[in-house]
């Protein structure tokens, strides 16, 4: 399909071949998904198309507050992008992607506690509430969708440490039973020569049964980098055993793409607690300047057009509702404080959400950073069937009048975006 129109930029956290990074192309070009053509180097963008032809940059990004804060100062559109040889966060960025929550290990609390600083405040006074989180720092940003990508982790060492490795790894060697589950580089022995695992701090939860059984914390160190691609990097990097000081070696846990595209050696595949469910769900986030009206959903409409993924816009009206057409259902992202020296107060919220149909599907809290043992909570509401029998309008409209009742009862609140849910699509990509 030929290309035309604005190149979208998108930002993900890298370096390439990470999972945010797959996840990026899943979303944004579909059609490559399965390949690893986008992965050639670690620090460039990487340009591909949309289901819909319109090019798609996609932008690495060191760090999750750097994509947040790339998105907030994104103001201008895409045509005004700066040179393309200026450092990545240089961009106008229209989406990124961040992760949310997985199957297995739960909240991504880095990415909840940025999401705790995002949205506009719907207190007319904040100064009123001494626990009000008015002045967020990323008050643009919106979630307009959300993906859901399967995970596998492998275990990765350099190719220069093999022979050390082999050559270490004898019967008889204690904290041993380190037998690799699926090995992919069939010359390889025991793992007990590895005293260094690099990953990023939400794999460690996601693969615990596997590192228990092989890796005894006594004896291996586990450190926490940026991403499983960066762990990949940094293993690559390593070229003999003397760099982290002639103890032993050093292994990465990340993607099989990034193994391949650092050339490592895979000691062991699928070494996630659920290998057949591990999940990890990503937020799709835009700054909300750039859409051009006020509505609720125009965050995710935008989305759909955008990226073409035969989304079509929902009828306006009922009346435009055809017997053929499934109604999407749409879920929201809240985040709100309470009064909690008040009995009730965190029920009486929660009926405001009863009381308009709207299913809860998410709870979760985060602290509130303003006071000890005081939490942000984070609650996501899904529209019901007897809520989708209404037109877009209506259904925007009962999610406005919605959150000005819940505003009665809660301290601070923020909206931060309507998103159609995927997994009542039955376009997850989530395997069986
Ligand atoms: O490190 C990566 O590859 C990421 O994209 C981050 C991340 C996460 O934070 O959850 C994404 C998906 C997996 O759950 C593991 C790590």
């Amino acid at each position: 399909m030929p290309e035309h129109g604005l190149p979208l930029n998108v930002a993900y956290l890298g370096p390439e071949a990470s999972f945010s990074h797959q996840a990026a192309i899943e979303v944004f070009t579909p059609r490559q998904s399965s390949t690893s053509s986008s992965t050639s180097s670690s620090t460039s963008t990487s340009t591909s198309a949309t289901a819909a032809g319109r090019p798609v940059r996609l932008h690495p990004l060191p760090s999750f507050s750097a994509i947040f804060s790339a998105i907030q100062s994104t103001c201008s559109p895409s045509s005004l992008e700066k040179e393309t040889e200026q450092p990545s966060y240089d961009y106008d960025y229209d989406y990124a992607v961040a992760p949310f929550e997985n199957s297995t290990n739960g909240s991504v609390v880095q990415v909840l506690d940025l999401l705790a600083q995002c949205g506009l405040e719907s207190d007319p006074d904040p100064g009123s509430d001494p626990d009000s989180t008015a002045g967020a720092l990323y008050p643009d940003l919106e979630v307009c969708a959300e993906y859901y990508l399967p995970v596998h982790h492998c275990l990765f060492v350099a190719p220069s440490s093999e022979h050390k490795h082999n050559h270490k790894s004898t019967p008889d060697d204690d904290n041993t039973a380190n037998t690799a589950a699926t090995r992919t580089s069939g010359a390889l022995g025991p793992t007990t020569s590895i005293r260094t695992l690099y990953t990023h701090p939400q794999v460690w939860g996601q693969c615990g049964r596997f590192l228990a059984s092989q890796f005894p914390s006594n004896v291996v160190e586990r450190i926490d980098v940026g991403s499983t691609s960066a762990a990949a990097q940094l293993v690559a990097r390593e070229t003999n055993a003397s760099s982290n000081g002639g103890t032993g070696i050093s292994a990465a846990i990340a993607s099989k793409l990034a193994g391949q595209k650092h050339n490592l050696v895979c000691l062991a595949e699928n070494i996630e607690d659920e290998p057949g469910s591990n999940t990890t769900r990503f937020f799709v986030l835009r700054n909300r300047k750039r859409r051009s009206g006020p509505g609720l959903g125009q965050g995710q409409d935008l989305f759909a057009s955008d990226v073409g993924h035969g989304h079509q816009q929902e009828p306006s009206s009922p009346s435009q509702l055809g017997h053929h057409t499934n109604p999407r259902y749409y879920k929201s992202l809240i985040t709100f404080t309470i009064d909690h020296t008040r009995p009730g107060s965190l029920a009486d919220a929660l009926a405001v959400f009863k009381q308009y149909s709207f299913n809860l599907t998410s709870i979760d809290t985060r602290p509130s950073r303003k006071r000890n043992w005081q939490y942000v909570f984070f609650v996501e509401c899904e529209e019901t069937s007897d809520t989708v029998r209404g037109g877009q309008n209506d259904r925007e409209q009962k999610l406005t009048n919605m959150l000005l009742d819940l505003q009665k009862f809660t301290g601070s609140l923020r909206y931060l975006g309507r998103f159609e849910d995927r997994l009542r699509g039955g376009v997850t990509h989530v395997e069986p």
